[in-house]
């Protein structure tokens, strides 16, 4: 790590937003609506609660898909978004795994720090720069690390920053700048900063931490490739191209996390399960913000809600832009509803197995983002003109009750799926 402070930069050589993203990714000016993601069919929602759960390996997970596979053609499978994201966990949770055993033989927690003078102070400053960052953007959030290890919640901390500044490469004052070739170039930053040469100090910071926890690049990777499909799409034909872009956007920042916040010595859960349960969080997330963001979205000409669920009830494009309640509109609404609300339950099997300092952020903040589904519900569906959102007072009672559930223990084999 000391060799890559060497490359910092001071935020004052960055240009851009607040968050200092460089002006060296920045290209050729193009118009871009940014918005957000949402869900699909009943027997969609059916297979994915029961994939999610159970199966063993990846043929049990998926039986169409082996014998595909097998096909002695040698013509390649189509997987589906749940899929292709389920290798991605599987290999976040081996990982873990790998690292875990190596730390167990060297009877090491995390990696200590190499004082090499001069160095650490300016990490220090890196850090803390991104946790004002993070007290910037995420208050309450910010204030749920404060329970965690200092050298867990720093981590924490740069992860946040580095995906606040990816998100506001499409979604930022400068987003109508942003290229794909931007976000190349911002992949190679990434790539640079996993391989010790971070470009300025709130990459330093994330280039610290990726060497002290057992993160994948990957997660990090297909976040960009979200902020490219936003890009260029803004429309989703199914629920299956929605589940992809939701896993881009929000539930890499699930499997980024884990490891950062770690499991909870006592659980008995497969690590799989648990990355299992956090890729939903993001999900339920992700769902839930598309769904209170439906008209500010329509207004930027995108629609994030699956074209066959739309038609299937009798819904167009027009209507959404149109922005009437109707009953229609309403029976649609408790269907998506309803499926976020399973990727939340989905998520609540893993938090209790976190290790017990990493609970209660994760508890608050998902206790309040699925409240955001109750007050579309109280607005009666309108979200083309109201926006829902959670007042103070419902902030500061879940903050209780989120501390209170993260005092329970690991549940684990009862209630987690056995992978
Ligand atoms: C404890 C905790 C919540 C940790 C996560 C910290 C972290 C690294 C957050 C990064 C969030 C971020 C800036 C993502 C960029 C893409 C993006 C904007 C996604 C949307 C978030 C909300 O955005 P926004 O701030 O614009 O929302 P508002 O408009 O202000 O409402 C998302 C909707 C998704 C964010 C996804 C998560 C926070 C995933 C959380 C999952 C975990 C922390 C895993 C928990 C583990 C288990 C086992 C359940």
């Amino acid at each position: 790590m000391p060799l890559a402070l060497l490359w910092v930069v001071t935020p004052s050589t960055e240009v851009c937003s607040g968050l200092g993203v460089t002006d060296s990714l920045v290209g050729r000016s193009i118009s871009n609506g940014r918005s957000k993601r949402i869900s699909k069919k009943q027997e969609n929602l059916n297979s994915w609660r029961l994939n999610v759960a159970k199966p063993k390996n990846r043929s049990e997970r998926y039986p169409v898909l082996s014998s595909m596979v097998a096909n002695p053609t040698g013509e390649m499978a189509v997987l589906s978004s749940e899929q292709r994201v389920y290798d991605v966990v599987l290999k976040q949770a081996a990982l873990v795994n790998r690292e875990l055993k190596k730390r167990e033989d060297l009877d090491l927690d995390v990696k200590p720090d190499i004082a090499v003078p001069g160095t650490l102070s300016l990490l220090g400053e890196a850090y803390d720069r991104c946790g004002e960052v993070c007290a910037e953007y995420a208050k309450t959030f910010y204030l749920g690390t404060q329970l965690m290890t200092p050298t867990r919640r720093k981590a924490i901390w740069a992860i946040y920053v580095w995906c606040r500044r990816t998100d506001e490469l499409v979604d930022g004052p400068n987003a109508s700048h942003i290229t794909p070739t931007a976000l190349d170039r911002w992949e190679a930053r990434l790539e640079d900063l996993f391989s010790g040469r971070p470009f300025d100090m709130l990459d330093a910071a994330l280039c610290d931490t990726v060497t002290r926890f057992p993160i994948d690049i990957q997660p990090f990777k297909d976040m960009i490739e979200g902020m490219r499909l936003d890009l260029r799409k803004s429309r989703y034909k199914n629920f299956d191209e929605l589940y992809l872009y939701c896993y881009y956007v929000a539930g890499t920042v699930g499997l980024m996390s884990v490891p950062v916040m770690g499991i909870a010595p006592e659980s008995k859960a497969p690590t799989e399960s648990v990355y299992n349960a956090a890729l939903a969080l993001g999900i339920a997330n992700q769902l839930t913000n598309i769904l209170r963001d439906v008209g500010e979205d329509s207004r930027r000409g995108r629609v994030y809600l699956p074209q066959d669920e739309l038609a299937q009830a009798g819904l167009s494009d027009e209507d959404i832009f149109t922005g009437k309640v109707t009953d229609k509109w309403r029976n649609f609404m408790k269907k998506q509803i309803k499926r976020a609300r399973m990727f939340f339950d989905e998520a609540e099997k893993g938090v209790s197995e976190l290790s017990a300092a990493s609970r209660w952020p994760v508890w608050a903040s998902l206790l309040l983002y699925r409240e955001i589904l109750d007050e579309i519900e109280a607005n009666d569906y309108n979200n083309f003109t109201k926006r829902a959102y959670v007042s103070k007072a419902k902030k500061l009672l879940a903050l209780p009750i989120a501390y209170a559930k993260a005092k329970l223990p690991p549940r684990s084999i009862s209630s987690m799926s056995k992978v």
